[in-house]
């Protein structure tokens, strides 16, 4: 090893594009040329020619130069050293500069190569060992690693193992063999050991040639990576890496002259495969580096791609034997180093960044791009932000905005309670007023065609507080020809002894459309009765809306409240949900006009609503709107609720609950129709100590589909529904029940359920005294299976054919209809209890009539007033029913007054008795719906007075 030849090749380092180094060396004859006699024709005549001596033929001299120059050229007796030294030091030692660099052994099979590369590579680590060791400042890594390609397959010699070994591509480092073993050298030895090692490994084989001729490619790598020692640890320290190849081909070979068969035939054929894509390869290459360059083709140029045309300095040392009769394989050798001489190759130091370097270097270039994505993003971003911030500002506009609406809406409301409450004092002082004797309106007693005469003001029963109704004075309001002392029909229930002064009766006015339509011919008969009666009427509160109609016109036809019309103006928004709950103690709330629930889809409960004296919703239609569900719950002693003309669910899908309302003594509902539209639910339930119900002329639930429940009435002393047709719809589920001392629901030529399909329940009727519904069926029969007749209390009771009034026995054999009450009573026989008095006995009645619903908990009732009976007297002198029997009456107070009735019980031929108002509205073809309003007062036992409530008003 010549450490100073080393030095020397390394200062002569340089990258950049060079010239592959070709030498020749020739070898002597060995002992079988000898022996054969064999000539040697080449003879190198310096140090860079070799020149065939043999004669040659013109035409061989034509084809094949005599003399070959290249780098260098190497006589039979130079050494090997020598060899190493002019020929491949310095390529080999190119690697301690970080340059890869291959030193080849190119020849055919016998020719030297194994002899020259061995010491070469040697020579090579030697001189590189030396070189390191000369050279403490840096630090040297040697990896040692050896692979052979035998019959295109590559081998590990460092490894046993002899499974083939693949070929990756790297984009950096170019073809990479994988897991080939790479082992570190410690030293000189351990190099020598790993040498040896490789030998025993590799395939070699006899020929005839060639006693140990190499069988396969050797490739013998050393990688060595070097750094400054100064720099180790740090950062920004460098290495330098490169590898140097130590190639030892296997030779071409004629098998003609090898005489090979079987393994060395096949052997022979891949090496010349792979020795043949070497030769185009380095030709190609020879000729520039256009075209395709078949790197590929074989293993040996895959692996040798970089060192024997890109990133390598390399040398190729053609060994020849010069030996006449391997003439013309040294010709092709001596070419193929022609060509090879003309190929060059790129060599570049490799400098290799450490693994802290590496991670410093990695992690700056990171931070860069994150700034630069930051910045970018932010620039990006800066128009998104200002849009949402743009976008945030008008929601929060738009937010302050429904802020400020609502604090109004709440202010508004504020206000209103405090009106409502306001007026609540009011009339708890002017109860305490009342009991001095002070005029206030306490009743308000409409009839139906008050309706028309939207804009007169309301029309108020005065009284003069409670003694002065006990001694009511008709001739008050006589006007000579409606009060007759035959008309004494009713003594009506006192109520006022066990009521505060402030809760005197209920009354629910609930108007159809078609009630409507009879005001024309009411409004005739119309006067304001609260100018004749006004300063009398005591004890009724009067709850007021002025406001509910803004156009009378509009609402003065049946169309005008359809509830599909646009012309319910007060119409709220749709679907809005108006609940109107807990009221209590509202003296006067007048909704006249006013549409509680006027749009589609509103929901409107009215609850709670108790000791309301008069709520006077003329032309007022609580849900006049498809889909509205209406609940008026909780009514307690309501005097008088005047909806003359009102429809409660005049729209289809409405809903409609009337419910809790108790001891309400007048509910006019002439020509009401409380749910005329299709598929609505209609509930009246709770009604209890309704004295007078009339419904004459009234539809419930006239309409298809309509659910109507009429429940929890008790007391109920006259419900005229004459004409009445409760369910007359298929499919709609009619429900009464809770009816409890009802004396007198007069449904003549009512249908409850008269339809296919419709479920009908009439529950829990106690003490019914008169229940008249002649004509009318509960259930029909073709019926009878979709009808639900349930929760019929023991005590309700119908008045059977022998012990009702002449009238209705007269009327029930000569009319058609009484086939219809025929089945009704059969449907319902096995559930009512008849009575031996004219309706009801009464101590049945007592007896039999529970508290129900929130007559059980109602504490404004007066004492005495469950035991409270009523008898049904007919009178055969005009035909009529009358209430009597009284044992209590004495205690009857203005209360009384609420027997507004109705006769829609049974109508009268003969109107002979009639007052000359209402015979005029007879006679002019009305519906008799004024005529049939009467005012009873009980003057002094058993004499009643009854006063048409037509005349009182005119
Ligand atoms: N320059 C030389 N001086 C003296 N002997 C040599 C020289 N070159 C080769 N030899 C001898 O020639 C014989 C063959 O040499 P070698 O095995 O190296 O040939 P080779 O080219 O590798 O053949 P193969 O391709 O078959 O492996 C060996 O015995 C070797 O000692």
């Amino acid at each position: 090893m010549g450490s100073n030849s080393g030095e020397e090749a390394m200062q002569g380092v340089a990258g950049g594009e060079e010239r592959i180094l070709v030498s020749v060396r020739v070898r002597p004859l060995n002992e079988k040329e000898l022996w054969k006699n064999d000539l040697s024709e080449w003879e190198c005549i310096n140090d860079t020619t070799i020149m065939y001596r043999s004669n040659l033929s013109a035409s061989e001299r034509s084809l094949y130069p005599t003399t070959y120059s290249f780098d260098r050229v190497f006589r039979t007796d130079c050494p090997t050293r020598q060899v190493y030294e002019e020929a491949a030091k310095e390529v080999a030692l190119s690697v301690l500069n970080g340059i890869n660099s291959s030193i080849f052994a190119y020849g055919q099979t016998s020719s030297g190569k194994t002899y020259t590369m061995s010491g070469i590579t040697e020579y090579a680590v030697a001189d590189i060992f030396n070189y390191i060791e000369k050279h403490k400042e840096r630090e040297f890594v040697l990896k040692f690693s050896a692979m052979e390609i035998y019959n295109e397959s590559v081998r590990d010699l460092l490894s046993n193992d002899t499974t083939p070994l693949r070929l990756l591509d790297d984009p950096e480092k170019g073809t990479v063999v994988e897991k080939l073993t790479e082992e570190t050298l410690r030293d000189w030895n351990h190099f020598t050991e790993l040498i040896s090692f490789c030998e025993t490994q590799r395939q070699i084989g006899e020929t005839s040639l060639n006693e140990v001729s190499s069988r396969s490619h050797q490739i013998l790598r050393m990688t060595i990576e070097s750094s400054a020692r100064e720099f180790l640890g740090n950062y920004k320290s460098s290495a330098l890496a490169a590898s140097v190849n130590f190639v030892d081909l296997a030779g071409s070979e004629r098998a003609s002259q090898t005489n090979s068969a079987g393994t060395r035939l096949k052997e022979g054929c891949h090496i010349n495969r792979s020795l043949l894509t070497l030769g185009t390869v380095i030709r190609k290459l020879s000729k520039g580096r256009n075209g395709h360059i078949p790197f590929r083709d074989s293993k040996l140029t895959r692996i040798l791609q970089s060192s024997i045309g890109g990133n390598a300095r390399t040398a190729i040392i053609c060994t020849m034997s010069p030996a006449r009769s391997y003439v013309e394989q040294t010709r092709n050798t001596l070419l193929f180093a022609s060509c090879a001489k003309e190929v060059s190759t790129n060599a570049k130091v490799n400098v290799v960044v450490s693994d802290k370097s590496l991670v410093k270097q990695l992690q700056r270039e990171l931070a860069r791009l994150e700034s630069e994505l930051k910045k970018s993003g932010s620039t990006q971003r800066k128009p998104d932000s200002a849009e949402l911030l743009r976008e945030k500002d008008l929601q929060i506009e738009m937010l302050k905005k429904e802020i400020m609406d609502l604090a109004m809406q709440r202010d508004l409301a504020h206000s209103q309670i405090k009106d409502m409450l306001q007026v609540v004092g009011d009339d708890m002082s002017s109860c305490d007023l009342e009991s001095f004797g002070s005029q206030y309106p306490k009743l308000r007693v409409r009839s139906s065609m008050d309706f028309e005469d939207q804009t007169e003001e309301p029309i108020l029963l005065n009284f003069d507080g409670v003694e002065s109704v006990r001694s009511f004075d008709a001739s008050q309001y006589s006007d000579g020809h409606s009060v007759s002392s035959e008309e004494n029909y009713f003594q009506l229930p006192n109520l006022e002894k066990s009521l505060p002064i402030r809760n005197s009766f209920q009354a629910v006015l609930v108007v159809s459309h078609d009630a409507v339509a009879n005001h024309v011919d009411q409004k005739i008969g119309q006067e304001q009765p609260g100018d004749k009666l006004g300063d009398s009427c005591k004890e009724i509160r009067c709850v007021e809306s002025k406001d509910q109609f803004t156009n009378t016109d509009t609402h003065s036809s049946p169309a005008a409240l359809s509830p599909n019309k646009d012309t319910d103006s007060n119409a709220s928004s749709p679907g809005e949900n108006m609940a109107i709950s807990e009221l209590t103690e509202v003296d006067n709330i007048d909704k006249e006009n006013q549409d509680l629930c006027s749009s589609p889809g509103t929901n409107t409960v009215v609850s709670g609503l108790t000791e309301v004296d008069n709520i006077d919703k003329e032309n007022q239609d609580l849900c006049s709107s498809p889909g509205t569900n209406t609940v008026v719950s909780g009514l307690t002693e309501v005097e008088n609720i005047d909806k003359e003309n009102q429809d409660l669910c005049s729209s289809p899908g409405t809903n409609t609950a009337v419910s809790g309302l108790t001891e309400v003594e007048n509910i006019d509902k002439e020509n009401q129709d409380w749910c005329s539209s299709l598929g609505e639910n209609t509930v009246v339930s709770g009604l209890t100590e309704v004295d007078n119900i009339d419904k004459e002329n009234e539809n419930v639930c006239s309409s298809l589909g309509a659910n109507t429940a009429v429940s929890g009435l008790t007391e109920v002393e006259k419900i005229d529904k004459e004409n009445k047709d409760w369910c007359s719809s298929p499919g709609e589920n009619t429900v009464v029940s809770g009816l409890t001392e009802v004396e007198n629901i007069d449904k003549e030529n009512q249908e409850l359920c008269l339809s296919p399909g419709e479920n009908t329940a009439v529950s829990g009727l106690t003490e019914v005294d008169n229940i008249d519904k002649e004509n009318q069926d509960l259930c029909s029969y073709e019926l009878k299976e979709n009808k639900k007749l349930n929760s019929l209390h023991q005590g309700f009771v119908l008045p059977s054919s022998e012990k009702i009034s002449p009238l209705l026995v007269e009327k029930r054999v000569s009319s058609s209809r009484i086939l219809k009450l025929t089945r009704s009573r059969s449907c319902k026989a096995s559930l009512m209890k008849d009575s031996s008095s004219d309706c009801f006995d009464q101590d049945e009645i007592i007896q039999n009539t529970p508290p129900i619903g929130i007559q059980k908990d109602y504490i404004g009732r007066p004492q005495g007033f469950e035991k409270r009976t009523y008898t049904l007297n007919y009178n055969p002198n005009n035909e009529r029913l009358s209430w009597g029997g009284y044992g209590n009456c004495v205690r009857c107070s203005t209360a009384d007054i609420q027997n507004v009735k109705s006769s829609f019980e049974m109508e009268i031929d003969d109107d002979s008795d009639l007052s000359p108002v209402r015979r005029e509205k007879k006679e002019r073809g009305s519906s008799n719906l004024l005529a049939n309003h009467e005012v009873c007062f009980n003057i002094s036992p058993p004499l009643f007075v009854c006063v048409s409530l037509t005349d009182l008003m005119c």
